[in-house]
């Protein structure tokens, strides 16, 4: 066609991607289950207009199962369109595709974990509950689209603004076919088990409604502002003593069927608190935290 209309086509660009040459690293912003998460500068220009986005990659070049998980969770993210979600903005193949990275917007506030105790005093109990609404619908966006999260927790929302929060990772979250109802948790290690509901521990299912015990330990969090002294490891640990290594998670098992709970956060008010009855520990979810 050029040759006839004498004009050359526009050429098409992607604008999911990144290329790797004008991707710069500023520092590194988190390290998590097979992989790390950077604060980079998309810089094509080379003149420092470019653009903060964060990117996750995998720790070291392995070509194992991780790269399939990195290639699993960009496909959840770009799947996902909502307002408490992070925006998925594309992907940097390295070397020609054998490598992949996942880039993300940037939201510099960080974490509920870092951004809560430097704020407490400028947050109220109102704004935390705000919060807690603004994750609860991005969970159930994420239910709506058949994925569980399996790694629900403070440190895992983000903060845009004082009045806008979203779920930033997705390193665990696993589609579940329409005709399922758990998935069957494979990794053992570095699971984050005390966010985990009893049927995770025990029978190693994963349900929706297990985030949904994951959502109450979060809200926790929040109504502790995140403070280290009182968060869920620390708690249990105080309640167990120091930890037994690969004992922890038969300690916590038998404390959760004990019918032990995370007490109720200082000035936190009842009808959040709300310590449903501990019912049994039975093979099906049970979301009463
Ligand atoms: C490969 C697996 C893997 C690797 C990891 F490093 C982590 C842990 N990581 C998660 C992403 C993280 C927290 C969240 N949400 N974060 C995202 C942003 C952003 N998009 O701006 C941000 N901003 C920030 O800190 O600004 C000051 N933090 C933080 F990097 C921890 C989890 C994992 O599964």
């Amino acid at each position: 066609p050029a040759m006839v209309s004498g004009v050359v086509p526009l050429q098409e660009i992607d604008p999911t991607l990144f290329e790797s040459r004008f991707l710069r690293k500023i520092r590194e912003l988190g390290e998590g289950h097979y992989g790390k998460v950077e604060l980079c500068m998309y810089d094509p220009h080379g003149d420092q207009t470019g653009q903060l986005v964060a990117v996750k990659s995998l720790k070291s070049e392995s070509e194992g199962p991780e790269n399939s998980n990195l290639r699993k969770e960009i496909n959840t993210m770009r799947e996902l369109y909502h307002q408490n979600i992070v925006k998925y903005k594309g992907i940097c193949n390295e070397e020609g595709g054998m490598t992949i990275k996942l880039i993300m917007e940037y939201l510099p506030a960080g974490s509920l974990k870092e951004y809560l105790p430097k704020n407490k005093a400028q947050t109220s109990q109102h704004r935390l509950l705000h919060y807690a609404v603004q994750i609860c619908q991005g969970m159930d966006y994420l239910g709506s689209q058949n994925y569980i999260h399996r790694d629900l927790a403070a440190r895992n929302v983000l903060v845009e603004n004082e009045t806008l929060v979203k779920i930033g990772d997705f390193g665990l979250t696993k589609s579940i076919e329409d005709n399922a109802d758990y998935y069957t948790v494979k990794e053992e290690q570095d699971s984050p088990v005390y966010w985990y509901a009893p049927e995770c521990l025990i029978h190693r299912k994963f349900y929706k409604a297990s985030d949904v015990w994951s959502f109450g330990v979060t809200l926790y969090e929040l109504m502790t502002y995140c403070d280290r002294k009182s968060s869920p490891p620390e708690m249990f640990q105080n309640m167990i003593g120091r930890s037994h290594g690969q004992m922890t998670m038969a300690r916590l098992v038998k404390a959760l069927e004990d019918g032990w709970r995370l007490s109720c956060p200082p000035s936190c008010p009842d009808m959040i608190w709300v310590q449903a009855p501990v019912t049994p520990v039975t093979q099906n979810p049970s979301s009463c935290v």
